[in-house]
């Protein structure tokens, strides 16, 4: 009976929401993470859409939004997001919490919880995982936190706020996420829920919160690298949610050929699409490139710590266009791969990831700047 199952997953659902609440009244405050202030350099910096989100409650309200984010989308691919529900003081409390997991875990707790697969983002990255240039390699770490937040053990210091980062999760997932990917639905002629459905919190899947801390290197490493800290990519997944910080230094490849400079916007999130994003919408919104590297003189020195939340697709899903959409039969449908070889979420997201900072590029015949792998039967391109 639907209606049973309706109220129990409400009951449930409610039962998760009070228990979320309880934590998050009872858990002490973390040492507060105080960033340095934006930078006043005056860069070249990439003039992006604004988009409030609180506009979204009204029909009318949507279709403006729609019409906004798809001319985002297809000029930079990247876009700002305000008024997301979460409050100035919240936001910060989950940079503290960040920083935490790096500042307040020893080494040893560090080791444990180090991912054990190198297909799967789950726990630590450490840092030097990564090949960035000559020889030198990153110097990021990262901790993974699949939005299923229970299903895994995390380290002691961790574990006043996990509440609070559950909540954090579905807060990305379905306030932030499945509005964006309505917006993104409509702006194709598509029923609404065509992309949220791709998107379940329950299903099998890899969405994940993910804090980063990018630390300071030495001169010798910036002059080999030039001054890349995480070479210029695409997202794996389908939308990456950006919580803006002030420490500067991610770029973005603009259509002109030029990397230009995402502001710190504060309390505001960077919105962008990923690869998955471009499969399931046959190109229509397509993944933009993008690059961290030494942040301005007047920042230098500071560590970069970062929040995100990584959007994927359902694990089983088959990434195959939405040939149905209006819109896309009207500017015409592209394809990475035949649709009977397009891989699932799973295989495209493990190859991917297994193969990130690891793997020996070629370099591409068409572009010299260009270095290519082939992932899952779809040939991948690096930009540096
Ligand atoms: O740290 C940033 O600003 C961007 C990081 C990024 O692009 C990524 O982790 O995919
Ligand atoms: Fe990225």
């Amino acid at each position: 009976m639907p209606s049973t199952t309706n109220n129990s997953v409400a009951a449930r659902r409610l039962a998760q929401v009070t228990t979320t609440l309880a934590g998050l009244s009872t858990a002490a405050a973390p040492p507060q993470y105080v960033a340095p202030p934006a930078t006043k350099e005056n860069l070249p910096y990439a003039d992006l859409a604004v988009i409030d989100l609180s506009q979204g409650h009204t029909l009318s309200g949507r279709r403006s939004l729609a019409t906004e984010v798809v001319r985002a989308m297809r000029t930079h691919g990247f876009f700002y997001v305000v008024n997301h529900g979460y409050s100035a003081e919240q936001t910060t409390r989950m940079f503290s919490i960040a920083n935490e997991t790096f500042d307040a875990v020893s080494e040893g707790e560090k080791a444990i919880y180090t991912g054990q697969s190198a297909s799967v983002y789950e726990g630590y990255k450490p840092r030097q995982t990564w090949k960035i240039e000559d020889g030198v390699q990153d110097q990021i770490e990262h901790y993974n936190i699949n939005r299923q937040v229970y299903n895994r053990p995390h380290p002691e210091p961790l574990r006043p706020y996990l509440a609070e980062i559950e909540a954090f999760a579905r807060h990305n997932h379905f306030n932030i996420l499945h509005p964006i990917l309505r917006l993104l639905a409509m702006g194709m002629g598509l029923p609404d829920e065509a992309l949220v459905e791709q998107h379940s919190f329950d299903e099998a899947g890899e969405s994940s919160v993910r804090f980063m801390k990018y630390y300071p290197r030495s001169v010798d490493e910036e002059q080999r690298t030039k001054q890349v800290w995480l070479k210029g990519h695409t997202d794996i997944g389908s939308v990456t949610i950006l919580w803006s910080q002030p420490v500067g230094g991610l770029q973005i490849l603009s259509p002109d050929g030029q990397w230009r400079w995402v502001r710190h916007m504060e309390n505001a999130l960077v919105i962008n699409a990923g690869d998955v994003l471009t499969f399931l919408c046959g190109g229509f919104y397509p993944a933009t490139r993008h690059r961290v590297i030494q942040p301005p003189a007047d920042q230098r020195g500071r560590a970069r710590v970062g929040v995100f939340y990584f959007a994927m697709a359902n694990d089983a899903l088959p990434l195959v266009p939405h040939t149905h959409s209006p819109v896309l039969q009207h500017v015409g449908v592209q394809r990475q791969c035949a649709d009977a070889d397009a891989p699932t979420m799973q295989a495209w997201r493990q190859g991917v990831t297994a193969a990130y900072g690891r793997s020996t590029l070629v370099r591409s015949k068409q572009d010299a700047r260009v270095e290519e792998e082939v992932i899952a039967g779809v040939v991948v391109k690096h930009y540096n």
